[in-house]
């Protein structure tokens, strides 16, 4: 028997009612995400991506259409999907370990020795080894960043959900952060939806890009990302990934201006 996709959207609209009225966020969303893909999501400010995030997370039914996870509807937020934001939303006043820890600490009321263990790898995973009792506060943003990563794999989901994790880092910790999660992917993969405002940064990490347009936001395009093998920072100069950032960049300028 065939497996089901990872993520399926089937016809999905979403509005929200307003007191000024409904905001039809989505129209006739359909797509799927195959088992450990990495699908990357462009489009305008305000065209529905992290609302088709949310939808995927349990945290949000549509208002008419399915979204199936595993061959499933989604009707809660599920163990086996992570979340990283934009911002890393650390508890200050807990150490970094504790942070990590957190959502089993949330699920099941308490820490065992092999979870804090669990923690310490995936900080040296993350690059963090030896980190796990500072305090939010004394860390970088890049490095808070990868906190809230880490935090994310703690459960060890099947599926990950990145909302601009890396909006708010330098290009070049970006560009690096990047790669370190192709590199923990690689080690253990994982189905990833990942939204972003950069085009670069959606070719070069992902394996299909989906293009949204706005109001209401609907699919406009899907690409194949066009590279085989490792990626690094030499894939930046393959002539198709270039060709197609060129693409994404001309598709998303002509939506922005219209
Ligand atoms: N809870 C809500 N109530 C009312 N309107 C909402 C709600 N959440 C989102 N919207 C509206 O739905 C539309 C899509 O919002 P969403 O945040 O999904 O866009 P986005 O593509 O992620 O934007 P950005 O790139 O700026 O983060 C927007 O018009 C927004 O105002």
């Amino acid at each position: 028997m065939q497996q089901p996709p990872a993520i399926r959207f089937d016809a999905v609209d979403q509005v929200f009612q307003t007191r000024s009225g409904p905001i039809h966020a989505l129209q006739g969303v359909s797509f799927d995400v195959s088992h450990h893909e990495f699908l990357a999501v462009l489009g305008p400010s305000g065209c529905g991506k992290s609302t088709l995030l949310r939808m995927i997370a349990g945290l949000l039914q549509p208002t008419s259409g399915a979204v199936e996870v595993f061959g499933m509807p989604v009707t809660s937020p599920r163990d086996d999907i992570g979340i990283v934001f934009q911002k890393p939303t650390l508890l200050p006043w807990s150490t970094v370990e504790d942070n990590v820890t957190f959502p089993v600490r949330h699920k099941t009321g308490h820490v065992s020795i092999r979870d804090r263990e669990r923690a310490q790898e995936l900080l040296a995973m993350v690059g963090l080894e030896g980190f796990g009792k500072r305090l939010p506060d004394e860390l970088s943003g890049g490095m808070q960043q990868r906190v809230g990563i880490a935090r994310a794999l703690h459960l060890d989901p099947d599926i990950l959900l990145m909302d601009e994790p890396f909006s708010a880092l330098d290009a070049l910790t970006r560009e690096m952060m990047g790669f370190d999660l192709l590199r923990i992917f690689a080690k253990k993969p994982k189905t990833v939806v990942f939204i972003t405002h950069s085009v670069s940064e959606a070719a070069l990490l992902a394996d299909r890009v989906l293009v949204m347009s706005g109001r209401p936001g609907c699919i406009a395009s899907q690409h194949v990302v066009p590279l085989t093998g490792p990626r690094g920072p030499d894939s930046m100069k393959d002539a198709g990934l270039l060709d197609l950032s060129a693409d994404l960049r001309a598709r998303l300028m002509t939506r922005e201006a219209a």
